[in-house]
């Protein structure tokens, strides 16, 4: 694990703060709403009571013995941690624990009739199939017969907005997508995504993705875009290999996804079908590398990964999480330069996020001042602000 001198890592251990109720509060929720989503029996709802338990009151226990991340964890920091409270240890290490376990309780990595069910589905796929995206697809036939750049630059601030409010967020954050009517960028890079993504372009577009359903609807049209009208050759998107953080993406959402484009009709199915055949002839890959649910900044990356994204022309990086991971989740001063943060980072890299976590870095001294005048600190954590940063 990397330790970067800079600025604190963030705990959860300070009653009253953002990362604190969220160990204490948005958990315990969480819980909640997948013993209501799903008929789990009495051993499942044991285990879901023994953990609502030990994430507010115990400490971190190892994996055991024969569980198949054993040893993954272990590198990860359970040997470190093992003995401490939850709200001791970095607040992005115990979130990511907390999925981990969640998962266990849940029966999604023991075989069985439970292995590999998304205890997040049911939320997902009803959010997949509502009104609202039913909306945002019509919206897509007014798009057409405008000019590519146009159209370009649309699915980029859809792809963008769509991070507003990811569903672990909206259990503790009511209201905030109405509060976001008007939305502000705190900072916009975007001029400079553009020219990584010339429309001659042949290259490699890496899209690390965030949450499934109204974020990767759009994400998923931008790339069809990107590769239909040649500013890439070939994308791969980045998914989490098992459910994290209720609505992130993975492999299962995309197929819901793609299916969901393919049955609308007008425009969405034509970029559905788009994606159909790029994901067969291979120009859109999935990967779900294990460390898209590690609890560590991406400045700790294997090799492997590295290896990945420093061949991509542009890597985007999605969502508040991997935002908290790009540059480390630390209390940076704001105006701490985004390429600073990101100086590690094997290519050019661009985060597309909506603000909803204390980490921020990039910002020029009139914003900050700026943003602290009108909101004291919400604007870090509303979901009401948005950025676009791009490190050539
Ligand atoms: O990555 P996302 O979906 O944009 O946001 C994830 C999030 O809701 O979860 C964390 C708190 O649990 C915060 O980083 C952020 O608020």
């Amino acid at each position: 694990m990397s330790d970067h001198p800079t600025a604190p890592v963030i705990l959860g251990d300070e009653p009253g703060t953002f990362p604190h109720g969220v160990l204490a509060d948005r958990h315990p929720a969480i819980i909640r709403q997948v013993r209501e989503a799903l008929p789990y029996g009495p051993e499942r709802q044991r285990a879901l009571g023994a953990l609502l338990t030990e994430c507010t009151r115990g400490t971190i226990e190892p994996l055991p013995a024969d569980a198949h991340d054993r040893d993954r964890w272990r590198t990860w920091g359970t040997d470190t941690y093992a003995g401490r409270s939850w709200f001791d240890v970095p607040w992005l290490w115990s979130e990511s624990w907390f999925y981990r376990r969640l998962l266990d309780a849940v029966g999604y990595f023991a075989p069985g009739p439970w292995q590999g069910v998304d205890p997040f589905r049911p939320s997902k796929l009803a959010e997949l199939g509502s009104p609202a995206t039913d909306e945002e697809l019509a919206a897509l036939d007014d798009l057409t017969g405008r000019p590519e750049h146009e159209r370009a630059r649309a699915l980029l601030h859809g792809s963008l907005w769509g991070n507003r409010a990811d569903l672990g967020f909206r259990l503790s954050a009511e209201g905030a997508e109405e509060k976001a009517a008007v939305p502000a960028l705190v900072a916009d890079d975007s001029e400079r995504l553009w020219s990584l993504l010339a429309a001659s372009g042949a290259g490699t577009l890496c899209l690390v993705a965030d949450n499934a359903g109204r974020e990767l609807v759009p994400d998923l049209l931008l790339i069809a875009h990107l590769l239909a009208h040649g500013r890439i050759g070939r994308a791969v998107l980045h998914i989490k290999p098992y459910p994290y953080y209720v609505s992130d993406a993975t492999t299962a959402d995309v197929l819901d996804a793609v299916r969901r484009l393919t049955g609308a009709g007008g425009a969405a199915a034509a970029y559905g079908r788009g994606l159909w055949s790029a994901l067969t002839d291979g120009r859109l890959v999935l990967r779900a590398h294990p460390f898209s649910c590690a609890p560590l900044p991406y400045a700790d990356m294997p090799d492997d990964l590295r290896a990945d994204f420093a061949a991509a022309t542009l890597t985007v990086v999605k969502g508040d999480l991997n935002y908290r991971r790009l540059v480390g989740d630390r209390y940076w001063p704001p105006t701490t330069p985004f390429a600073e943060a990101t100086a590690y980072f094997p290519g050019p890299v661009a985060a597309l996020r909506t603000l909803k976590s204390d980490v921020i870095t990039g910002l020029t001294a009139d914003t900050e001042a700026a943003l602290v005048a009108a909101e004291g600190r919400r604007w870090r954590t509303g979901g009401t602000h948005a950025l676009i940063q791009v490190r050539t």
